[in-house]
């Protein structure tokens, strides 16, 4: 099956490059003059620099090209998706699309595989998640992902297509499960953060990234998804991962609020808008999630890190 990968940022490329091992695989970018520039020095200084891009690799900014593939992977930030998808695929598409992005819309509340299914209803919509840093899987190091989709038949064409040397596919019906794991760890991934820079210790981090797997499955259970799904690599595997390692965007965005510094507000840190879905989606349903709660009110200005500290161990003793 041929692929393209339409968005080329950081893993968007990265996986573009991993999936040249297999064959001719196309890069879109929507900024003409970055693809040229792509095209000339055959690296994407921008967003992963150091990286060759291999010559099965053809990068354009034409969408019509693009999408002439069999297997359609959106890499771009989880905000855009929607707006991406009304911009350039046709709403009658039977495509298979796969969703890269992880996180929740803040207008809707909704998670990449249900814009997909929302916006294009006959596709074939699915979620590729999971714990990799793009760098790790440009430079071929070995890394293992969840691909979820409803279609179980669908999904085992797909984990073919795009299992590579050194990007193992998992796979599962439960794309509610794998949206919830990949998107809620980016929450707890700034708290964490937060923590380490504010020099609340390592045992802290243990207790945010444990109570924070908690809520995470918490919330899973109560909309029905699946709990094993939250410990796959969608879920547990992602939040270890995401919680400790400076590569992560939001575990070092909490660091910057822990220590006082600021943050580069260009980069994509997808828990940010992330923890204010989730805030707006478990107000109404009354589900227990401090540590998203804390994050939420921390990014926007509503309390510091001592008061944030305090309130969450301040809470009423109860079993685990
Ligand atoms: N970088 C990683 O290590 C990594 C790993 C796993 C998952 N992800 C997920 O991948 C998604 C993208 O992250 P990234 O690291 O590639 O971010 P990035 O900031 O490096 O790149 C985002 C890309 O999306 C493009 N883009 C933004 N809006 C667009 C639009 N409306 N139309 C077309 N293109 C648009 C930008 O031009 C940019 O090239 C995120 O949801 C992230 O959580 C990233
Ligand atoms: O840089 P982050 O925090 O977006 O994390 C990247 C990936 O989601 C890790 O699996």
């Amino acid at each position: 099956m041929s692929v393209s990968v339409l968005g080329a940022g950081a893993f968007g490329t990265a996986l573009a490059i991993s999936l040249a091992q297999k064959g001719a695989v196309t890069l879109w970018g929507r900024n003409p003059d970055h693809v040229v520039e792509m095209q000339a020095n055959r690296t994407n200084t921008a967003r992963l620099p150091g990286v060759d891009l291999p010559a099965s690799m053809s990068l354009t900014s034409d969408i019509a090209q693009a999408l002439a593939a069999d297997v359609i992977l959106l890499a771009v930030p989880m905000q855009r998706l929607a707006g991406f998808l009304t911009d350039h695929i046709p709403q009658s598409s039977t495509a298979n699309l796969v969703a890269c992005c992880k996180g929740f819309e803040v207008s809707t509340g909704r998670g990449p595989v249900t814009v997909i299914r929302d916006m294009v209803p006959q596709a074939t919509a699915a979620i590729l998640t999971g714990p990799s840093f793009a760098a790790d899987i440009a430079r071929g190091l070995p890394t293992a992902l969840t691909l979820a989709c409803a279609d179980d038949a669908a999904c085992q064409k797909l984990q073919q297509a795009l299992t590579t040397q050194n990007l193992r596919l998992y796979r599962t019906t439960d794309t509610q499960g794998a949206e919830l794991g990949g998107a809620l760890k980016n929450v707890i991934a700034i708290a964490c953060g937060v923590a380490i820079g504010a020099g609340l210790g390592q045992s802290a981090r243990a207790a945010l990234m444990t109570r924070g797997f908690s809520e995470m499955t918490r919330l899973a259970r109560h909309l029905g998804a699946e709990t094993a799904t939250l410990a796959g690599l969608s879920g547990f595997g992602d939040l270890v991962l995401t919680c400790t390692s400076e590569q992560s965007r939001n575990y070092r965005l909490g660091l910057s609020l822990g220590v006082g510094n600021s943050f580069d507000p260009s980069t994509t840190v997808e828990g940010v808008a992330t923890a204010r879905a989730i805030v707006q989606m478990t107000q109404a349903s009354g589900v227990d999630m401090p540590i998203t709660h804390t994050v939420a009110r921390l990014l926007d200005g509503e309390a510091d890190v001592p008061t944030s500290m305090a309130a969450l161990l301040s809470r009423p003793l109860k079993e685990e």
